[in-house]
């Protein structure tokens, strides 16, 4: 089954996943609707990464959501799942002929549509463009604006994923500009409870349901 590129888009944070968090939190953003889960890990244990990698395909997998590892194609590879690539993060079109045409390769565009024409006529299956708002996970990240992804919309049938700063109150702005997954971090995963984490997932969820 294909996971469709809609929806909510969490991504781990090892920081705000530490102390036996990881797993929890993320079956509860499961149970709340996440359709795409990023393992963004920064760190350079590799025995780690894998297990952990590992254990979050089995667990996409019981929810038929998509894995895509952050940074890492041999990881990816290894694994059989997406990856997501930055720009400085190895060539895009390697990855495609290294994961096969199926595999769910995203790429960060920032602001720049040259940057996604470039990331489409490679392979990409999603493009990425942030950060809108202000980020606690990554501040420094060039910035974008919500009418980019509106002129995103009308050059690109990919779909499109709007990162950075992301919450329940800004997310349907970035929607209605053409947005088909809102990629986040912090408001997602910095709570207290991983019941909160499900009502986090929900919510965001709620915003891509033509009822809400
Ligand atoms: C969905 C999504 N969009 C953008 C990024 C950022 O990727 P990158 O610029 O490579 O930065 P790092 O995440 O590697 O610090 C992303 N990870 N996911
Ligand atoms: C990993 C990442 N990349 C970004 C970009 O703009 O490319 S913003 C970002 C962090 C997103 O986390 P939060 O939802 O906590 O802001
Ligand atoms: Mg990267």
């Amino acid at each position: 089954m294909t996971t469709p590129l809609r929806g909510l888009y969490a991504i781990t944070d090892s920081t705000l996943l530490a102390e036996g968090r990881l797993l929890p939190y993320v079956e509860a953003a499961l149970r709340g609707g996440v359709q795409v889960l990023q393992y963004r890990d920064k760190s350079t244990d590799a025995a780690r990464r894998l297990a952990e990698a590992s254990t979050l395909r089995d667990l996409c997998a019981r929810y038929q959501a998509a894995l895509i590892i952050n940074d890492d194609l041999a990881l990816a590879a290894e694994l059989g799942v997406g990856l997501h690539l930055g720009q400085t993060d190895g060539s895009l079109a390697k990855a495609r002929a290294v994961l096969g045409p199926q595999a769910i390769i995203g790429a960060t565009c920032h602001a720049r549509l040259d940057f996604a024409e470039q990331a489409q006529a490679e392979g990409a299956s999603y493009l990425a463009f942030g950060r809108f708002f202000n980020s606690q996970t990554k501040p420094g990240a060039p910035a974008a604006t919500p009418e980019l992804l509106a002129e995103a919309r009308a050059r690109f049938a990919l779909p499109l994923v709007a990162i950075g700063g992301v919450t329940r109150d800004n997310g349907a702005q970035l929607i209605a500009q053409g947005a088909d997954l809102l990629a986040v971090v912090h408001a997602l995963f910095a709570a207290e409870t991983a019941a909160e984490v499900e009502h986090r997932a929900r919510a965001f969820q709620s915003l891509f349901t033509p009822d809400c």
